[in-house]
């Protein structure tokens, strides 16, 4: 029996620019999007009905979920499959566990049917940033999170750190007061270090009323921001999960050991 699996990898915003709105509401974006080496499972094989069991240490927070995304994505490509999916990451966070998940599924029932995978066009209405998680690349991301453009990357490390508490993206754009401008052109960086005092530069314009919404973002970022080796530190997409980057694994590990350990964290390597 074919069996397909996919990785759900997390994506880190690692700049955030606001840049306006459309007129049905949806935010234009511009942001520098990677990929860490850390995410979730998917499997699925062939079977009479669609079905979905979630196992792994997020699961519990999907227990109540009526619709999963994983489910929507399969329903879309029109197979049948029993799936199984390994929950790593933490939900309603900021690193894009649930597009990751779609996207996921999108590749297990394309490899089931033999149907190709759909444009980033047809699949931005079931999560903005399903598109990017479909193609799973550095890239600058824009409109509204449909319009990929491939980025080089050096070699880092990042260390994530959510502080348990979720925050539903709705509720942070509805608290935004204003746009932003967008990046300049992204340079290519020759090491770690070129990237980080660039992006100190750049802004996540959701900072601020993701706070609004979960003030303890404040506490995340500055504990990764005061670990040794940090370049620097800011929270990614919605939050309220915050990132550091790091030159070396080393660094990172050591970094995640020292976070409170009533924190979800991780260290992983930035997978360009
Ligand atoms: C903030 C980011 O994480 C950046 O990568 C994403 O744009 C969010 O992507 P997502 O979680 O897949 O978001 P969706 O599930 O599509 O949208 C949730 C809600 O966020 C708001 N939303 C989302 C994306 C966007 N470009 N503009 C918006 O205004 C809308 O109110 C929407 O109802
Ligand atoms: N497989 C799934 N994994 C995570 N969330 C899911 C899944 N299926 C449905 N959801 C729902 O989607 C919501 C948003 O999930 P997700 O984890 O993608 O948000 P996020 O981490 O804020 O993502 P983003 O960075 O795109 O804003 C959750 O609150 C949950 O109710």
């Amino acid at each position: 029996m074919t069996r397909i699996e996919a990785l759900a990898r997390a994506k880190i915003n690692l700049t955030l620019h606001v840049t306006g709105r459309r007129e049905d509401g949806y935010h234009l974006l511009d942001s520098l999007v990677v990929f860490a080496g850390i995410g979730d499972t998917l499997s699925g094989t062939e079977a009479e009905d669609l079905t979905l069991s979630v196992s792994g240490p997020e699961a519990e927070a999907l227990r109540d979920e009526p619709d999963n995304l994983v489910l929507r994505a399969a329903r879309l490509m029109g197979g049948r499959a029993s799936l199984r999916l390994e929950k790593v990451l933490p939900v309603a966070s900021g690193i894009g566990g649930g597009s990751a998940d779609a996207a996921a599924a999108l590749k297990v029932m394309a490899g089931l049917t033999g149907r190709s995978l759909p444009r980033p066009e047809d699949v931005v209405a079931l999560g903005a940033d399903v598109p990017v998680c479909l193609n799973a690349q550095a890239v600058r991301m824009s409109g509204i999170g449909e319009r990929l453009y491939p980025v080089l990357m050096p070699k880092a490390w990042l260390v994530l750190a959510n502080p348990r508490v979720p925050v539903p993206t709705g509720q942070v754009f509805a608290r935004l007061g204003g746009f932003g401008a967008p990046m300049p052109d992204i340079p290519v960086f020759p090491t770690v270090i070129e990237l980080a005092r660039w992006l100190r530069g750049m802004r996540n314009d959701l900072e601020e009323p993701a706070r609004q919404v979960a003030p303890i973002i404040g506490t995340v970022r500055d504990a990764l921001d005061a670990l040794p080796g940090c370049l620097m530190a800011r929270m990614s997409g919605s939050g309220a999960t915050c990132f550091g980057l790091f030159s070396t694994e080393a660094e990172a590990r050591a970094g995640a050991a020292r976070l409170p350990a009533a924190w979800w964290t991780a260290a992983a390597p930035l997978e360009a």
